[in-house]
């Protein structure tokens, strides 16, 4: 059974009841088989798996997507249901900001300032507090979190270092579509014509990763990208030292961002140079 709670009284009561390790999936709805499993792997490793709802708005920047950005509580309960799913908080705004917008933030850090965060200014400060204060409302043992918000997941792991939060981050690799395209809840802003044209991002990424070098896999891909008129790229970029360590497979990283038509996407893959596939 999965339960649905809105204010934070009613998610402390259940967590209160809650047995063993309580496992936190974070989303901001508009669920997808991305989401889904990121809540399997919290099923399977969690006693307790929690999903949280909550399109952040202290994470969009003012000409971005805050008010459009789909709400689909009852599709998204469904699947939170068919996944097992015990608990769902779904707070409104000012359930999470009782005082309105909040005085006191969390500051990214130089990480903050690079690829996403060099485009959208304030995100990652916006991110973090509301990551933070929904660790410490669910005071979850475990939380998971997808590698396709990779610049995400490496200021998430630095922000428990660097703050002591005892919570286990766990990342969980990207699902695509069966054509290559990174699912994302903004895809369905796209049109028949702009989803073909999104490919490029994919396909970009997986020339460079069949490359022997990192020069080499920038070029490939950067060619790909630049064939592709329906595709602005914002950056193409191989992970520097400021993302922290190498993630589980030790590999760098192939990052891009663009924009298709208006929708901006995001997407990145390991870069196993010298024995590429
Ligand atoms: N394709 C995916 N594979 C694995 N995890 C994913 C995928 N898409 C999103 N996630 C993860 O799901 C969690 C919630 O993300 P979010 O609700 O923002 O979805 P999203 O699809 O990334 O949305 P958006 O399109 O707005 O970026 C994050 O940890 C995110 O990294
Ligand atoms: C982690 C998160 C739920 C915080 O709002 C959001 O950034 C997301 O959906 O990736
Ligand atoms: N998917 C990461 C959250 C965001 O784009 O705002």
């Amino acid at each position: 059974m999965t339960a649905l709670v809105h204010t934070r009284a009613e998610l402390a009561a259940a967590r209160d009841a809650a047995t063993g390790r309580v496992a936190v999936v974070m989303t901001m709805g508009a669920l997808h088989e991305g989401h889904r499993q990121l809540m399997r792997e919290a099923r399977e490793r969690g006693d307790f798996v929690l999903v949280t709802i909550f399109v952040n708005p202290l994470q969009f920047g003012p000409n971005e997507d805050f008010d459009k950005y789909p709400r689909t509580l009852e599709a998204d309960l469904e699947a939170c249901r068919a996944e097992g799913v015990d608990l769902v908080f779904a707070p409104d705004r000012d359930e999470m900001y009782p005082g309105g917008t909040p005085q006191v933030t969390l500051e990214a850090g130089p990480m903050g300032t690079i690829l996403e965060g060099a485009s959208r200014p304030g995100h990652f400060s916006g991110m973090l507090t509301v990551v933070a204060k929904l660790l410490l409302l669910t005071r979850a043992d475990l939380a998971f979190f997808g590698e396709k918000d990779f610049q995400q997941l490496s200021l998430i792991r630095r922000m428990v270092r660097d703050l002591e939060i005892g919570v286990e981050i766990i990342g969980v690799p990207t699902v695509r579509e069966a054509d290559g395209l990174a699912l994302s809840s903004r895809n369905r802003y796209l049109s028949a014509e702009q989803r073909q044209a999104a490919l490029a991002l994919s396909h970009a990424l997986r020339e460079g990763a069949a490359q022997s070098d990192a020069q080499s896999a920038l070029e490939a891909a950067g060619k790909i990208l630049a064939d592709e008129p329906g595709v602005q790229v914002d950056y193409l970029a191989l992970t520097g030292p400021l993302l922290g360590a190498p993630p589980r497979d030790g590999a760098a990283r192939l990052l891009v961002a663009a924009k298709v038509g208006t929708t901006r996407l995001i997407d990145n893959v390991p870069l196993l140079l010298g024995n590429a596939a």
